[in-house]
Formats: C-alpha cells, sequence, structure tokens
C-alpha cells in the first residue's frame, strides 16, 4: 500500500478539559498550552504520515481548531458533544461519505509519533484478512491508540477505559508491531517523560525545554537514510550472539526488538556486550537497520 489512502479521524477534547490527569505535569507550563502542544505534534505527525490523505480532527474547542486547521488538517466541529466515541463516530460521518475511505481513529496525545511507524502500523492494517477491523494498543496494553476500519465496514468505536479488551471483544485485531512513538499515549507526567525519551514533537519539546539529539529532529518527513526520526528510540543488548552477529535489544517500553547481522554490520562496533546502551535506527517499516552507540552520530 504506497498509496495515501487513509483519512485519520481525530478527536480531541475541549483544552479546558482535556488531558486531567497530566495537570501540573510541568509546573511553569499553563495546562492548556501542554495539552495543546500535544495535539499539535500528533496531528503534525499524521499530516507527515505518507500513508495518509486527509487528516480530519473532531473538536469543539476553537483554539484546537485553529490551531490544526493552520497546519493543514480538516476540523469537523463536535456537534453531539457527547464524548470521544460519539465526536468519533460524528467524524467517521464527515469523512466516509463515498463509502471509499480507509479510515483510521488516532488519538491525539501522542506528542512522540514518528510519521514512519504510523505508516508502517496502517500498511499492517491494510493489508491481510479483508474487511477487518483492527487496532493498536497503547504501551501498557490496556487502552488503544489507533483503530481502523477499511471501506464499508462501520469503526464501530470502544475507547475510553479498557478499550484494548473492549476492541478485542467486538472483533477487532490486534496489531502486534513495535511502534513505540504510536504506543505511548501520554496521560501523565510518567508517559509525559517516557515520549520525551522516546523524542518528542517539536510543540511539546518547545514547552518541555528538550533540546532533540538526533539531526533532522524538525524534519517531520520519514527518513529513507535508516536513521531514526526524532531524538533517537534506545535499548540495552539483552542477547547478542558473535557468530551469527544477531541479538535482541530490550527497549525502554519493555519490547525485545530482535536485530539483524546486517544491523550489527552497519553499527562499525567489533562487539556487543549485554547492557550495553545502545541507539536503533529503523527503516520506514521499523526494521532495525543499524545500531549505534548513543555517542556516536
Ligand atoms: N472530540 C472529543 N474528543 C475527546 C473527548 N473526550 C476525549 N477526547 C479525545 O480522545 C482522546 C483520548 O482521550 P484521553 O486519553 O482520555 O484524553 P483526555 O480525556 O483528554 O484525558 P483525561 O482528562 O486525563 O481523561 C484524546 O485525543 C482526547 O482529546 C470528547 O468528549 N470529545
Ligand atoms: C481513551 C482511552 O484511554 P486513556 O484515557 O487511558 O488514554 C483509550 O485507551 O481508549
Amino acid at each position: 500500500m504506497g498509496q495515501a489512502r487513509w483519512v485519520a479521524v481525530v478527536p480531541v477534547k475541549r483544552l479546558r478539559a482535556a488531558k486531567s490527569r497530566l495537570r501540573g505535569a510541568l509546573p511553569a507550563v499553563p495546562h492548556e498550552e501542554l495539552a495543546l502542544a500535544l495535539v499539535a505534534d500528533t496531528v503534525g505527525a499524521a499530516l507527515a504520515c505518507p500513508a495518509v490523505a486527509e487528516v480530519l480532527v473532531v473538536t469543539a474547542d476553537p483554539q484546537v481548531a485553529a490551531t490544526v486547521g493552520a497546519a493543514g488538517a480538516r476540523v469537523v466541529p463536535d456537534h453531539p458533544d457527547a464524548g470521544l466515541n460519539a465526536a468519533l463516530r460524528h467524524g467517521v460521518q464527515a469523512a466516509a461519505d463515498d463509502g471509499r475511505s480507509w479510515l483510521a481513529a488516532l488519538t491525539a496525545d501522542l506528542p512522540a509519533l514518528r510519521p514512519a511507524e504510523l505508516a508502517a502500523a496502517l500498511h499492517a492494517a491494510g493489508t491481510g484478512p479483508t474487511g477487518v477491523r483492527r487496532f493498536v494498543a497503547d504501551a501498557p496494553g490496556t487502552g488503544t491508540v489507533l483503530l481502523t476500519t477499511p471501506p464499508g465496514v462501520p469503526l464501530a468505536p470502544r475507547f475510553g477505559a479498557g478499550s484494548a479488551a473492549a476492541h478485542l471483544a467486538s472483533g477487532a485485531v490486534p496489531l502486534p508491531g513495535v511502534w513505540p512513538s504510536l504506543r505511548r499515549d501520554v496521560d501523565t507526567a510518567a508517559d509525559l517523560a517516557d515520549a520525551a525519551r522516546l523524542g518528542l514533537g517539536p510543540a511539546t519539546a518547545a514547552l518541555t525545554g528538550v533540546v532533540p539529539a538526533a539531526p533532522g529532529r524538525t524534519g517531520r518527513g520519514p527518513r529513507t537514510d535508516g536513521q531514526v526520526y526524532g531524538a533517537g528510540m534506545q535499548g540495552t543488548v539483552a542477547t547478542f550472539d558473535a557468530q551469527s552477529r544477531t541479538g535482541v535489544l530490550l527497549l525502554d517500553d519493555g519490547t525485545e526488538l530482535p536485530f539483524p547481522a546486517s544491523a550489527f554490520d552497519a553499527s562499525g562496533l567489533r562487539l556487543l556486550r549485554l547492557g550495553q546502551r545502545l541507539t536503533v535506527h529503523t527503516d520506514p517499516d521499523g526494521a532495525v537497520v543499524r545500531v549505534t552507540l548513543p555517542t556516536m552520530v
């Protein structure tokens, strides 16, 4: 699926009520500014995703509407004003009047989201058995960050507490890919710290004072040179076999990520020791193409 065929529907709560569990996470930053920055970075990454033809934001908040509208998203007023799932169903109606759209509901609290990881997840959602809804669970595995549906199949969103189980029970199929920046939704201060380790988008990074570590941090397009998007996903060496030159990295979110000999060969390193910290470089599909020491450029 090379072409941009997805419509991403992004629900956004009124800023004054949004992200209540995050309130006070950055004491020097007004809460609504932080909530808006999360939205701006999520929508920015979705707009930069090559698989996405349109980003449709459903919101009743004028400031959100102005910010995402200026960035290039289509804004649909949250007329039902009856919560997240009602907002999504309303957005779907606005998006899918021709009945031919592939739809992806995306939460707006993913400030580390990389366009390439979203593209990889949408690619996975668009292949395999037909007529099936798919979802990507959040990092803890209990919530949902992405729910997709092919043309003609109702989205039937069941976001909210325990939504991963609810989506599974409703017949949606979980997508198992390694997409840490997509799975890292930010509900709490600890989640924000985790997202910062993955590499924040420009709006949230500016508020937190985090300086992007990797070159090209501000270029939100997918990279084709094997460099990671963002401030560099890192992990530690869990296993390494010097004979086959392959091993497994343990990412900071607990995910195990195998790497092939070619990724080690591209590192320029002569050996790896267990527990060693490495920066992981992936291609747009999330495959590891190179590992380097965090101090290497
Ligand atoms: N349009 C719209 N979006 C909503 C509504 N409630 C939640 N959302 C959005 O749904 C997504 C997931 O919601 P949550 O992660 O629970 O975010 P939240 O409700 O702002 O956070 P908390 O106040 O901490 O529960 C976020 O993008 C929210 O902005 C709503 O009533 N209307
Ligand atoms: C909205 C959701 O939950 P949370 O508020 O935990 O992000 C969800 O995961 O469906």
